[in-house]
């Protein structure tokens, strides 16, 4: 019998902690502010970005919400991080990914100061976590972490196993997997015997990037499966990299889609927004 590691029951126990924080730094007069900007109207953005001001209501974090037309220049859009880097009221700022083809986005991820960077996507977050020094750390990896910690899953001396290695999801998954004391390995679309490699993981951590490509014939008996993906289906049904209908027969405890990593994205986002008062 598997365990359901229920992101939805996590990520509010998370925001009811947070909420209870920035209650009490209210009452010492301090204001959290997250600037969201988001570049065009792709369907999808704007659900994350109307889930991300919604967290920021519950928990009581401001949010000033920029919503730019697809035409903006890569100049403009600068121009705005350069003046909210700049204001002190803001703690965050948010761009939602993707944006338009003529937008630099390394160019725009660089342009955040690292002290507002509440996604932990800029080289200086990156490199601060990889070499363990304060930073912002990327929301939806440090998602997993609380997953597995808060569902009793001791992660220190077990072998994990990355599928994927994204700037976003897989590189600093595994940082941050081995900063926990995990023995990690990363595998690709290129890694030989990858089905192999998989089985060997207590602890597997999938974000390929495959509608249901993981089966049970990946996964060792009674191992943690985190699926990190998200798709959706011509009928518009989500689903995952993993086949939770044939993982969950030999996993130990397994995530859904949705309802497991996606709803911690936004409250890690949440988390860094508060951190942010530290920082700044
Ligand atoms: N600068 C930036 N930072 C991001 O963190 C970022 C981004 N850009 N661009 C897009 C991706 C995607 N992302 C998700 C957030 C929440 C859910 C989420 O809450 N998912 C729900 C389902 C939501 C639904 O119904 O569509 C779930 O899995 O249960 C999913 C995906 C953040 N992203």
């Amino acid at each position: 019998m598997y365990k359901l590691i229920d992101g939805k029951v996590i990520s509010k126990q998370i925001k009811d902690e947070l909420k209870e924080k920035v209650a009490g730094l209210k009452a010492e007069g301090v204001e959290i502010c997250l600037a969201v900007i988001q570049v065009g109207n792709d369907p999808a953005s704007s659900v994350y970005v109307g889930n991300k001001k919604k967290a920021c209501e519950y928990i009581g974090i401001g949010s000033l919400s920029y919503e730019l037309p697809e035409e903006t220049t890569e100049e403009e859009l600068l121009a705005l991080i350069e003046k909210l880097n700049s204001d002190d009221k803001v703690n965050g700022i948010l761009v939602q990914l993707p944006l338009p083809k003529h937008i630099d986005e390394d160019k725009v991820i660089k342009t955040i100061s690292p002290k507002k960077d509440v996604d932990g996507f800029h080289p200086m977050s990156v490199g601060a976590l990889s070499i363990g020094q304060p930073g912002f750390v990327s929301c939806t990896p440090a998602g997993v972490i609380q997953l597995i910690k808060r569902s009793g899953i001791e992660i220190e001396g077990k072998e994990c196993v990355v599928l994927g290695r994204s700037n976003i999801v897989g590189k600093p998954m595994s940082m941050l997997l081995l900063r926990e004391n995990g023995t990690v390995t990363v595998c690709h679309s290129r890694t030989k015997n990858l089905k192999e490699v998989c089985r060997r993981a207590d602890i597997l951590v999938v974000a390929i990037g495959k509608p249901e490509m993981i089966d049970a014939s990946y996964i060792k008996e009674g191992a943690t499966v985190i699926d990190v993906g998200i798709h959706r289906d011509e009928n518009n049904k989500l689903c995952g990299d993993v086949d939770f209908e044939s993982a969950k027969e030999v996993a130990g405890a397994i995530t859904p889609v949705p309802g497991g990593v996606g709803p911690m994205t936004i409250a890690m986002l949440m988390s860094n927004c508060v951190e942010s008062i530290n920082i700044n």
